[in-house]
């Protein structure tokens, strides 16, 4: 069952058109992973899906529901969680007080704003599990304008994750992280829950092909190809027009 679908949506920004009849599947429990050369449109996808930019036209489906005009705080009410290409964090707060803020969101109104939320212990050991896994035990009483740019981003994404999204969004996740952070944070997100279901944007290709179940390939706006791993490595237009030939066979499945 498609759980995010796409209907001939275009964007533009008065002369511009950056995106052209794009229909888009991604099926429940699939890790979708859109690719494409810079300012193919892929951010400004990621911005309409999620209700930060009204499309032009067509239509966005969550789950059969027609999303195309809501707002994007009741987008996310519904399931969808997303992370930014630049980092989205509260700066003056620790690593610790940006998951427990993260954290709570999501659970019904039981936490009252005179109470410190670390007093909560179920609060306090969700937080603790996901700073442990996520690598920034060392990190969790400093304040994020303090982590390096690596760091940020692995929190962004953890933050995200925090959430328990139906459907979770990553625009670039490990852009800016350093080799050791990037081979840490995609083996994080292979370890997901199937339950959520992924749409990554994402240039490295290593990290593509080790996490796509189904890739789409964006190119001046328009949707050039959805198809399994192999289908886009084999594919002479995604490597004449895309990768000018060859840049695919670097990639490890
Ligand atoms: N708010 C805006 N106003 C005008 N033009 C915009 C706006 N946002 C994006 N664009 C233009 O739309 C095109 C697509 O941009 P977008 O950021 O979606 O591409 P992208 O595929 O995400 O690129 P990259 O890989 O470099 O992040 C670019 O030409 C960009 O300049």
């Amino acid at each position: 069952m498609s759980l995010l679908k796409t209907q001939k949506i275009s964007k533009s920004f008065k002369a511009l058109q950056v995106l052209k009849d794009v229909s888009l599947e991604v099926q429940e429990n699939e890790r979708h992973v859109i690719i494409g050369p810079n300012g193919a449109g892929k951010t400004t996808l990621f911005n309409c899906l999620t209700g930060f930019l009204p499309i032009s036209s067509g239509k966005i489906f969550l789950q059969n529901q027609d999303i195309s005009t809501m707002e994007t705080h009741k987008r996310v009410g519904l399931g969808m969680s997303r992370t930014f290409q630049k980092n989205n964090l509260f700066w003056n707060l620790t690593v610790k007080e940006n998951v427990y803020l993260a954290i709570t969101s999501n659970k019904p109104y039981k936490y009252r704003f005179f109470k410190p939320l670390d007093s909560y212990a179920d609060i306090r050991a969700e937080a603790d599990e996901l700073i442990e896994q996520w690598n920034l035990l060392e990190r969790k009483d400093r304040i994020v304008s303090e982590l390096s740019y690596g760091e940020q981003r692995v929190l962004e994404v953890m933050l995200a994750v925090a959430l328990k999204p139906k459907v979770l969004l990553l625009d670039e996740p490990t852009s800016g992280m350093s080799p050791a952070e990037t081979a840490h944070t995609t083996k994080l997100i292979q370890q997901l829950p199937r339950s959520m279901t992924m749409v990554i944007i994402e240039h490295d290709m290593d990290v593509v092909f080790s996490i796509a179940d189904r890739i789409t390939v964006l190119h001046h706006g328009e949707l050039l190809l959805s198809g399994s791993p192999d289908e886009i490595r084999n594919n002479s237009q995604v490597q004449d027009v895309y990768f000018g030939g060859g840049a695919l066979s670097h990639a490890d499945d």
